[in-house]
């Protein structure tokens, strides 16, 4: 049997029939490594097809046109728009890092001008809703394999909720075609997401997507593989199915159970592509109000609000999954979450 160390792969195809085996399969993967992939989510490819190329769109106008929407404060998630070598939670590691575009759906102005990205908003606005459903779909299962009422996470993201911060991002990682650059950079740093949940799209064949799993100090094994603290994982993209991961308030939300690792994207390596790479993320987000903690309260009793503030201090500086990376990127402090007092 040969042994793959690639994230489980979750078949929500005919999900009422099928949902108790669905949820143990989920809860499965988001108990052990918090990645996995899934498919039978319905969506049509060319609807992916068309995110991609919408991404592209934008990505390829002269860099004026893209600053003229610069990421601006906006509600209490604070960002939208565009930015250039940074994301959140990350850092600027090279000058071919990353350009990320920010849009919420009920966003009124700071879309692209229609006029030199046709169809932007709808498109986007699109995609975003056909998402909605396997988002539905996950965390109610989840929810049920904690055995928690179904709307356990649903309510805190109910995307026609005025409050609701889900988001999309767009990503492009500029090409490295004929740059240079120290052994051990990333793209993006090691981090955890700070969503409920991520459902990441990425351009076929793109590399450099890894995970660390084990967060917690432990080794683990599952059927697919052993996934260990000091190794990374590739988690190269599966053609039609979405890369799916938790984030930190599900792991709070179920004290612990369900785990949001670290993952960073690297740059490629010698043999890689080395041409423009392309990401779309939809980050499933609880309202700034939801208290993030599970009835065993193993985590501190704050809210989404308060924990986007605190993030950086409840990270200790234990866990350094790739001591070159810890080193690359010592401004970062990684750890498992340790309680915090917050009045
Ligand atoms: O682009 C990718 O493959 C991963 C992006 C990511 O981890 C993030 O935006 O949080
Ligand atoms: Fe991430």
């Amino acid at each position: 049997m040969t042994v793959s160390n690639l994230p489980p792969v979750v078949d929500l195809s005919n999900f009422e029939e099928r949902k108790a085996q669905i949820t143990e399969d989920l809860m499965k993967a988001a108990t052990t490594i918090g990645f996995f992939y899934i498919k039978g989510h319905g969506l049509e490819p060319e609807l992916i097809d068309q995110a991609f190329a919408t991404n592209a769109q934008y990505f390829n106008q002269p860099e004026e046109a893209k600053l003229k929407l610069p990421r601006v404060d906006w509600g209490a998630r604070k960002l939208i728009g565009f930015e250039r070598n940074t994301v959140p939670g990350g850092s600027i590691v090279h000058e071919s890092s990353i350009q990320c575009f920010e849009v919420h759906e009920k966003m009124k102005s700071a879309w692209p001008d229609p006029a030199v990205v046709p169809g932007y908003r709808e498109k986007t606005i699109e995609f975003m809703q056909s998402l909605a459903p396997v988002v539905d779909k996950i965390l109610s299962c989840l929810a049920l394999g904690l055995g928690f009422p179904k709307d356990f996470f649903l309510e805190k993201t109910n995307v026609k909720d005025p409050d609701n911060h889900t988001f999309l991002q767009y990503h492009k990682y500029p090409s490295t075609d004929g740059l240079s650059w120290k052994e051990g950079t990333n793209r993006i740093t090691a981090h955890t997401d700070e969503s409920l949940i991520t459902l990441l799209f990425t351009s076929p064949n793109s590399t450099g997507l890894e995970l660390a799993a084990g967060r917690d100090g432990k080794a683990v094994n599952s059927e697919a593989g052993e996934y260990k603290v000091d190794r990374w994982t590739p988690c190269p993209p599966l053609p039609g199915a979405i890369t799916v991961n938790v984030g930190d308030p599900l792991q709070f939300l179920s004290d612990g159970k369900l785990l949001s690792n670290y993952h960073r994207v690297r740059m490629p390596r010698p043999g890689e592509p080395q041409d423009d790479r392309y990401s779309i993320g939809y980050f499933v987000w609880p309202r700034d109000y939801d208290v993030i903690q599970g009835p065993l309260k193993k985590y501190p009793a704050i809210t989404m609000a308060e924990f986007m503030k605190t993030k950086g201090a409840m990270y200790g500086a234990s866990f350094h999954p790739d001591p070159e990376v810890y080193e690359a990127n010592q401004h970062i402090a990684f750890g498992p979450p340790t309680p915090i007092a917050v009045e």
